[in-house]
């Protein structure tokens, strides 16, 4: 029997011996969990004393439940007791009790862990779990989750504002389904198979009400445990407000705003692309070079905003004798430069012929109703297998232009591809 008692007394776990609800027995466990001096300061007090008043009718049914016969001497199963200290502290002990025999008579042992300290790192990861659902909720980015075959395992709440579906209609399903170009998915894949991952990475997607909004993705493979793709992870959120204004300040850098064509440095840049991919492929391509005659004289008697008016006027004539793939700059001024893809000479000719007739037949009047008309002179370069650069094109239909104005205005003038213009 001492040996067992001195078992009992080391330990860690509490245990009380009680009979009748008093306390017969205390280890050392007991002491320090009930912060009292000895177990000689519990031998004789209540077990109930230490139990908090919300938790007292429990434990006491506990007790009278293991002394039970039915029972059957098992013990009952765990549970969490709110538990006051002999200095005030509370503590959450979890106990399980076991009817026994003390000296002869039935005893109640009871066995309990301090949970205090579990009990705070439950509260704190179930606080850090609201915290963290409250974020998922709200958050206005997507989050998705797929599998090596690109169907949807998860996707957050915020699918919901951003696509306008219910999480679970989109669970299940391949992400194309949303994808109004494959190319932007593609691209992703090849992406992430290259990398492993894309941040900030561009596309777009179609909502449910059939809307396209552009989008930005940021993700990372998944691998399983064997180093196998395994899926995709990542977020993505709608952009098309930051695009939207993107593609508005893009306008704006590269748009002349009172004829709304090209700006020169936009042109510039058009027209070298053109005209690398025409000598790649050996395909025609031309210019004209465009400059208004006399415009001095229009704005000097008009005044500058009718001149403003003409201008705009002119532009509009010009666009209209254009095919789609046709591009038109302002150089500045009163220049202006039209670039043909895939233009042989007698076609370019055909088409500053039509420009020229159109600003000149095109009746204008300035604010009193007066009636005035404008013409334009036309130098058109077309490329040749000897040019190193765009700027030599540009240079012959310069030169054609020089020759159409000294020449007494209001006509063409043709650069050939190899010696004086005509
Ligand atoms: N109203 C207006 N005038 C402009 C604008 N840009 C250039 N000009 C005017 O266009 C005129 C160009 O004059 P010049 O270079 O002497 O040429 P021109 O009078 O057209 O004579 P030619 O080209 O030789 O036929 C100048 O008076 C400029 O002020 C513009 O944006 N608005």
């Amino acid at each position: 029997m001492s040996d067992q008692l001195d078992l009992l007394h080391a330990l860690p776990g509490a245990v009380l011996i009680t009979q009748e609800g008093t306390i017969q027995y205390a280890n050392a466990a007991a002491v320090a969990l009930l912060e009292v001096e000895s177990a000689e300061c519990l031998i004789g007090r209540q077990s109930g004393e230490f139990v908090h008043l919300v938790d007292q009718i429990r434990s006491t049914q506990r007790i009278q439940q293991v002394a039970d016969p039915d029972q059957d001497g098992r013990p009952n199963k765990s549970s969490e007791f709110r538990i006051c200290t002999a200095k005030g502290h509370l503590r959450m002990v979890l106990i399980s009790s076991v009817a026994v025999e003390w000296h002869g008579k039935p005893a109640v042992l009871m066995c309990g862990l301090d949970m205090t300290h579990q009990s705070e790192i439950q509260a704190q990861l179930r606080e850090s779990e609201q915290n963290f659902r409250r974020l998922f909720e709200n958050m206005q980015d997507v989050y998705y989750r797929t599998d090596a075959n690109g169907v949807v395992q998860h996707v957050g709440p915020g699918v919901r504002r951003v696509l306008g579906y219910e999480p679970h209609e989109i669970e299940g399903r391949t992400a194309e389904s949303y994808y109004p170009q494959s190319k932007d998915r593609d691209a992703f894949k090849a992406a992430i198979q290259q990398t492993g991952e894309v941040s900030d990475f561009p596309g777009q997607m179609v909502r449910r009400d059939g809307s396209v909004i552009d989008i930005s993705i940021s993700s990372h493979a998944l691998y399983d445990h064997a180093g196998n793709f395994a899926g995709v992870e990542g977020i993505y959120r709608d952009v098309t407000q930051r695009k939207n204004l993107e593609r508005e300040l893009h306008r704006l850098a590269t748009t002349d705003m009172l004829t709304g064509m090209a700006n020169r440095r936009a042109f510039l840049e058009a027209a070298t692309q053109v005209y690398e991919k025409a000598r790649a492929d050996g395909a025609p391509f031309a210019l004209l070079m465009l400059d208004l005659d006399h415009f001095k004289t229009i704005n000097d008697e008009l005044g500058h905003l009718e001149g403003d008016r003409a201008l705009a006027e002119f532009a509009h004539v010009v666009k209209a004798q254009l095919r789609a793939t046709d591009v038109v700059g302002r150089l500045g001024g009163e220049e202006f430069c039209v670039l043909l893809p895939l233009t042989a000479h007698d076609q370019a000719i055909e088409i500053a012929t039509r420009i020229m007739h159109g600003v000149a037949c095109t009746p204008l009047t300035d604010e009193t109703g007066r009636p005035y008309r404008i013409t334009v002179s036309v130098g058109v370069g077309t490329i040749s297998p000897h040019d190193r650069s765009l700027r030599d094109v540009l240079d012959r239909a310069d030169q054609a232009l020089y020759l159409a104005k000294n020449r007494g205005r209001n006509q063409i003038a043709i650069a050939p591809v190899d010696g004086s213009p005509k």
